[in-house]
This record gives structure tokens, C-alpha cells and sequence, in this order.
């Protein structure tokens, strides 16, 4: 199947989701959901980046919320654990919202490889999902998502798959939440990394 791929169920508790939920509705001072392209809403934590250029450097506002505190540690471990207990740091947030209403989709891309790691980690909220992985070859293999579920792509389902979502398979409002680490490359220019993981670790 889709090599690197790992869907664990039930990680999120009903309490956490509903948490997680209601700070992404009512998210002040963090800014509100934005409109994003294929009819999604987004919410973005972590660093300011310029992808042309090349350039990373802590946002204005550096903080995590701290909503995301037990679910950064969890995911952290589980994660890790996947992938021979190699520390799992999270660097950056992004969160999407999905609405049958809006046909919301996402076309099949990989994600960037300059600035985040071989490991992208998703917590699926409120509807299960239906995620798309295709390869070079034409070759279509469709991974079921349940609700509350971590699922974590790495390896060839992070640099050989592309994944995406098509709007058919979003039932009603999917909230998804993306957890990126920094790529080696970052990693190893400590006066760059250093001050994004000191500020993706502090909780406000
Ligand atoms: O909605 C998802 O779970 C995936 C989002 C995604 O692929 C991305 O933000 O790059
Ligand atoms: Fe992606």
C-alpha cells in the first residue's frame, strides 16, 4: 500500500475535540479562520515563511495556544514512536476547515521538503475523511480516516505520494489539524532553529 503511512485511531478524546473546536471558532487573540483556496477556511500557527526566497523566521506573535499543549504532547510521543523514537518537535500548526456547503478540496501536492521534515502529522476532527494518495505512475490508493484519528505520513507517503482530498468524500464540516517539523536542512542552522522551536514550545 502507501509505504510510510499510519492511521491510529481514537487519539482525541470527545472532550479534546470539542476543546480544539471551540478555540477555532472563538480563537482571540489568535486570528480568526481565514478564507483559503478550493473553498477552504484556514488558521495558520507557527513561523513566517517565504518559500521563494528561502527565508524562516518566528512570527510577530510566536505563541502556541495553549489548547494545543496536551495535544502537541500526545501527538509528539505517538509519533515518535512510529518512527524508530526519534524525537517528534513540532514546529507549526495549520489548521483547515472542510464544508460539503463549499465543495472543499485538496488537489493532490506534496508538501514542502526546504522547510519541513520527513514527518507530517494530522488529527482529523469531527466527520471521518477519505485522503487520496497518488504516484507517479497513476497509481490511486484511497485511506480511510476516522474521526479523532492521528494519521502520520513520512517516508515514500511523504516524498514519493501526493496526497489530497477530493470534496466528495468531506461529509458535512471536517476540521483538520497539520503538525510539521523542520526539515535536517533547517535543523542544522541552529541560529534559525533555535528561536522557531523555542517559540512553537511556548504556551499562551
Ligand atoms: O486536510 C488535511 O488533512 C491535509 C492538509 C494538507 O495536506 C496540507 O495542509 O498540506
Ligand atoms: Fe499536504
Amino acid at each position: 500500500m502507501v509505504k510510510g503511512l499510519f492511521v491510529e485511531r481514537d487519539v482525541i478524546s470527545d472532550q479534546e475535540e470539542a476543546d480544539l473546536i471551540h478555540f477555532f471558532d472563538n480563537p482571540s487573540p489568535f486570528p480568526d479562520w481565514k478564507i483559503s483556496q478550493s473553498g477552504r477556511r484556514k488558521q495558520d500557527f507557527g513561523p513566517k515563511r517565504n518559500f521563494k526566497k528561502k527565508k524562516v523566521k518566528p512570527a510577530d506573535f510566536p505563541h502556541m495556544p495553549k489548547v494545543f499543549e496536551p495535544l502537541f504532547c500526545k501527538v509528539s510521543k505517538e509519533v515518535s514512536q512510529c518512527t524508530a523514537s526519534i524525537p517528534y518537535s513540532i514546529a507549526e500548526v495549520s489548521v483547515l476547515e472542510y464544508t460539503s456547503e463549499n465543495m472543499s478540496n485538496f488537489d493532490p501536492h506534496i508538501d514542502d521538503t526546504w522547510l519541513w521534515g520527513d514527518r507530517i502529522a494530522g488529527v482529523n476532527l469531527l466527520e471521518d475523511c477519505v485522503m487520496t494518495f497518488v504516484d507517479s505512475n497513476g497509481n490511486v490508493v484511497d485511506a480511510f480516516l476516522p474521526r479523532r484519528c492521528l494519521f502520520l505520513m513520512s517516508s515514500d507517503c511523504r516524498s514519493i505520494w501526493m496526497h489530497g482530498i477530493r470534496p466528495e468524500n468531506i461529509k458535512g464540516r471536517r476540521v483538520s489539524i497539520t503538525m510539521r517539523e523542520l526539515s535536517d536542512e533547517i535543523k542544522q542552522d541552529l541560529a534559525v532553529a533555535a528561536p522557531l522551536l523555542e517559540a512553537a514550545r511556548s504556551f499562551v
